[in-house]
């Protein structure tokens, strides 16, 4: 080969951020497994990147398949145990694969307490909400807005979507049974400015608010979240109001029959975008609204 020619370096090709989440049933007290995988392989493609000659390409379509299938067939177990497996799969069974790279992210998930109890399958995202405050005056007047965001929550049952109209451009399927993930937002208005205890009454309403998400039935997110603010003004007379802002983080199960594979509401795609957007405001009826209050704070309705 002549000095100077052009020749193909390293290369690696593969599916990233593969969002896998496995729930794990086969008792009433569910496991979650949530990962984001990316796989990659190395080996024998130059004849691809110089001639267009697919026929060394695992496609990256059939590695993200893998991904569902193998956590369905294998489980997961660790990340270790199941990256090993999936890169074990690809170096021994293709014979151009060389090698590769496989990276995961694991995102924990807590079980949400209810009464003190951990719940069956109800879970919240490991790491704290993020709690936020906004105070606004005008003179004599002091508004107290108290909130949380970044807040995400999961039920791996008790979930149904059914009954919405249907028309030409209508496809989703309705469902007696399906994960509701959100992250939630909240943002309620006290009726004084004077109230003490605030650390105490912010913990108590957070608390409240996940323990209604995993306590109520779902027919819809509207629902849960109509049902979380109900609950705070029920027992928190100092509450005047509850905004709140839920993201429908999708799970849409994967279609492992191709691969002849069953697939149990066990192994779902967790797609990032686009998602519902669900967001209400629970008041008390009559009560006298505050719109300087609220008049800063963007995004909510
Ligand atoms: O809880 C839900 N509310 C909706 O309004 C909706 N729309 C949709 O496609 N899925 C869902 N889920």
């Amino acid at each position: 080969m002549a000095h100077g020619d052009i020749v193909l370096g390293p290369n690696q090709y593969g599916k990233a951020e593969v969002r896998l989440v496995r729930v794990t049933r086969d008792t009433d007290v569910h496991r979650v497994e949530d990962l984001n995988v990316t796989t990659q392989l190395r080996g024998d493609f130059t004849d691809c990147h110089t001639v267009g000659d697919n026929s060394h390409v695992v496609a990256t379509d059939t590695q993200k398949n893998t991904v569902y299938a193998y956590a369905r067939e294998h489980g997961i177990g660790s990340p270790e145990q199941f990256l090993t497996t999936l890169g074990r799969h690809f170096v021994d069974d293709f014979a151009q694969v060389a090698g590769g790279r496989w990276e995961s992210q694991l995102y924990a998930w807590d079980r949400i307490g209810v009464d003190g109890e951990p719940h069956d399958h109800a879970f919240l995202r490991e790491g704290r909400e993020v709690r936020t405050t906004l105070v606004q005056m005008d003179g004599p007047d002091t508004w107290v807005l108290a909130g949380f965001t970044d807040c995400t929550v999961m039920k791996t049952t008790g979930s149904e979507f059914h009954g919405f109209p249907r028309d030409r451009y209508t496809t989703l399927a309705e469902t007696d049974d399906r994960i509701l993930a959100t992250s939630v937002t909240a943002w309620w208005r006290y009726t004084s400015a004077d109230l003490g205890d605030w650390n105490e009454r912010y913990a108590a309403i957070r608390d409240l608010m996940l323990e209604t998400f995993a306590g109520v039935h779902s027919l819809a997110l509207q629902q849960t979240i109509f049902a979380m603010g109900r609950a705070v003004l029920e027992q928190f007379p100092e509450v005047a109001e509850v905004k709140l802002s839920c993201p429908n983080k999708h799970h849409f199960l994967v279609d492992l029959a191709p691969f002849g594979l069953k697939n149990p509401n066990e192994v779902f795609f967790a797609a990032d975008r686009p998602y519902g957007l669900i967001e209400a405001t629970v008041q008390r009826e009559g009560a006298p609204e505050a719109p300087q209050a609220w008049a800063t704070v963007a995004g909510f309705c």
